[in-house]
């Protein structure tokens, strides 16, 4: 059966980066993967989606991934009969292999959108768990406690606040794989903090700080390039900061914007170049049904 997707109107995208507000690691599964107990947020900085009408699939990977992962994405969805009628171009912004999700948010948002153009959810959802863990979080975006291998997920409120990110260099070969394969069993905890935030979010709508934990924080400290980044956080007032995903992204969160940005300045001064974001939900599901073709 053929599955017709398309556009009636331009569309632009926001696909969000995303911040893990904690993450443990429970152990390794026999698959591989590791059990991961995490929290998932996407914030308002991010790449760019622009969906256009076409009367076939024209999509060019921005720049020289390997193996991008929205053409990925295009390649399944081609296997399963989906045929897709829109332009499709992709605008780089985060930063790559930084644990912010960069690649999982282009496939993930994209399949997402499909979705409102007319593409079957369950289809959408299994071809995004094929594509990598964390892609399955971005169909829909928000705040979700993540369990498994991070495929399945809780909706949570949204915290307040704004976030400050740095991102030190890190020039790891496979860097997710890498870092999960060094982790040991003194770095597994059971996921009580974690589960115990996303209480705390249902409940006050805030991040409590002492509950995040983040196990790749130690085999990330070896990183001399992380360390700075850390005390330059410290040093520009950050109470305190925490790895997003793998790394070796350091994010701190502040209640007040002016606050986040006097930190952001004082990183700059340092040489950084701070992402200052606040936590962010995509509301374009229903402007895009009202634009779906099939
Ligand atoms: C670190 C996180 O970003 C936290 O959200 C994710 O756990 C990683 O998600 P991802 O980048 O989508 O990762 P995947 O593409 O699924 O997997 C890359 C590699 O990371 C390792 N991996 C990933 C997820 C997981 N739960 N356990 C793992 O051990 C595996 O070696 C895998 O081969
Ligand atoms: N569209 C894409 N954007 C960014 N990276 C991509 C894309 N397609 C494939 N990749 C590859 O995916 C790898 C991970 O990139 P990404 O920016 O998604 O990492 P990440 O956020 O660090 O992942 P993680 O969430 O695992 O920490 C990179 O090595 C990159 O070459």
């Amino acid at each position: 059966m053929t599955i017709r997707v398309g556009v009636r109107k331009p569309f632009r995208l926001l696909a969000p980066a995303k911040l893990n507000l904690g993450l443990e690691i429970l152990g390794k599964r026999p698959d591989s993967y590791h059990e991961i107990v995490t929290i998932l947020q996407t914030i308002d900085f991010g790449d760019e989606i622009v969906l256009e009408p076409a009367t076939a699939l024209d999509y060019r990977p921005p720049t020289e991934f390997e193996d991008d992962l929205t053409a990925r994405a295009l390649r399944l969805l081609a296997g399963h009969g989906v045929e897709i009628r829109a332009r499709i171009r992709l605008s780089k912004r985060i930063p790559i292999a930084a644990g912010l999700g960069g690649g999982s948010s282009d496939a993930g948002t994209l399949l997402g959108a499909l979705v409102h153009a007319g593409l079957p959810y369950s289809l959408a959802r299994r071809i995004a768990s094929d594509l990598g863990s964390d892609v399955p979080f971005f169909l829909e975006g928000g705040t979700a406690l993540a369990t498994d291998r991070g495929t399945e997920l809780e909706p949570l409120s949204s915290p307040t606040g704004w976030f400050v990110i740095v991102v030190p260099p890190l020039s790891l070969r496979n860097k997710t794989r890498t870092l999960y394969s060094s982790l040991t069993p003194a770095d597994y905890s059971d996921g009580t903090a974690t589960r115990r935030q996303a209480e705390h979010l249902r409940q006050y709508h805030v991040l409590d700080p002492h509950l995040i934990r983040n196990a790749f924080l130690r085999p990330l400290l070896a990183f001399p390039q992380v360390r700075l980044a850390l005390d330059d956080m410290r040093a520009a007032g950050a109470q305190w900061a925490w790895p997003s995903g793998a790394g070796p992204a350091l994010f701190t969160w502040s209640p007040q914007q002016s606050q986040a940005e006097e930190i952001a300045v004082l990183l700059r001064a340092r040489g950084w170049e701070p992402i200052v974001a606040a936590p962010y939900r995509p509301t374009w599901h229903e402007a895009l049904a009202s634009l779906a073709l099939d």
